[in-house]
């Protein structure tokens, strides 16, 4: 049996701008990623399917870990798509058994689906030996989602479209997060549904997204201080209406002096800038012993994109 395992990492974003809303239902964006070191893991082997998987999916998949109960085991599932996708790219049959092991939180906003999707592609890519070029990969990764490109390239990048158009943004250093995990998930589309139907209620005026400004120069410094006032998005109002102890939530880390918290794009995880390694640790013992969280992880970012494990 021959296997290949790739880690790739969650991401948070530092800045989710909105636009109007396209006529293919999709939002443009300005949408600074940022990779941070919560990773899953995808193994992929030539291993044949067991019995009672012939009359399943063509691609075989177990998932274990973080609310891996969650995660769908059919053609739905993101990593299982990506495999036929490549498979149909390449021209060949998707023989191929997928293990996935998850840290991210699912439905949490963190793209967990969408990096099981990126470390598929290159997972699949070298177990099969396809050596695919990698724009070949950022374009069936933009065609699997709007997530899907960034977990292949990781860092820190600002997207624009959908979010799947990316370019690179330097940043010095290394930031110290804590992710404060909620009970159950938000869908993605209920949240930017919801967006749109506060926007109408309210009348605001959307405009064209642009980065902010100062938030290069911040990354570019590695000022964990100016990062912390800059972080914005767009989703997050929605995103309280329809999980409403999240406020609590993202008051708990300001009193206990997260340098600036925000909802994980379209949560329901929220996401704290700390000063250092040792505030993120205390900072996570304290959200959970408030009681206001499901649990509390540290990470530090940026962090490589999908890679193999040797
Ligand atoms: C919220 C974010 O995670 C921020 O990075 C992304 O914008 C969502 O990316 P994703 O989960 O990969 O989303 P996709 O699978 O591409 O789209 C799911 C749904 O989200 C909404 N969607 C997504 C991206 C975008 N730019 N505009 C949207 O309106 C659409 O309703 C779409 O049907
Ligand atoms: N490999 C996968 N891991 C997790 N969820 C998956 C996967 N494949 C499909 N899904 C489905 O996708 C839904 C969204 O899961 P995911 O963890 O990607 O959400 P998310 O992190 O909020 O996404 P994003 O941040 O990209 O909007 C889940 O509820 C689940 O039904």
């Amino acid at each position: 049996m021959t296997s290949v395992t790739v880690r790739v990492p969650a991401k948070v974003n530092l800045q989710l701008s909105v636009g109007p809303r396209r006529d293919d239902g999709y939002h443009d964006l300005v949408n600074v990623f940022h990779a941070v070191s919560l990773f899953d893991e995808v193994t992929a082997s030539d291993e044949p399917a067991p019995r009672e998987a012939s009359g399943g999916p063509p691609v075989a998949v177990t998932v274990e870990g973080e609310s891996s109960g969650q995660v769908p085991l059919d053609g739905s599932n993101l990593a299982v798509r990506a495999a036929l996708a490549l498979a149909v790219r390449a021209g060949r049959p998707p023989d191929v058994r997928l293990r996935i092991r998850k840290a991210i939180p699912v439905a949490g906003g963190m793209a967990g689906g969408s990096a099981d999707a990126a470390a598929t592609l290159v997972a699949c890519d070298a177990l099969w030996g396809l050596g695919a070029a990698q724009d070949d990969l950022m374009e069936l990764a933009a065609d699997l989602g709007s997530d899907v490109p960034f977990a292949l390239v990781g860092g820190t990048a600002v997207g624009t479209g959908r979010g799947e158009k990316l370019s690179p943004a330097p940043v010095a250093g290394r930031f110290h997060w804590v992710f404060a995990l909620a009970e159950g998930g938000l869908s993605t589309a209920d949240v930017y549904a919801e967006c749109d139907r506060l926007r109408e209620a309210t009348g605001e005026q959307v405009g064209w997204p642009r980065v902010a400004d100062g938030l290069m120069e911040a990354l570019a410094r590695g000022d964990a201080k100016a990062l912390g006032q800059m972080l914005d998005n767009d989703l997050q109002a929605a995103a309280l209406l329809l999980c409403r102890p999240l406020a609590r939530t993202l008051a708990a880390g300001r009193e206990h002096g997260a340098l600036g918290a925000l909802v994980s794009g379209s949560g329901p995880t929220c996401a704290f800038l700390a000063d250092s390694e040792d505030h993120a640790t205390s900072l996570a013992a304290s959200l959970e012993a408030a009681g206001v969280c499901r649990r509390a992880l540290t990470a530090h970012g940026p962090v490589q994109g999908a890679e193999v494990v040797p």
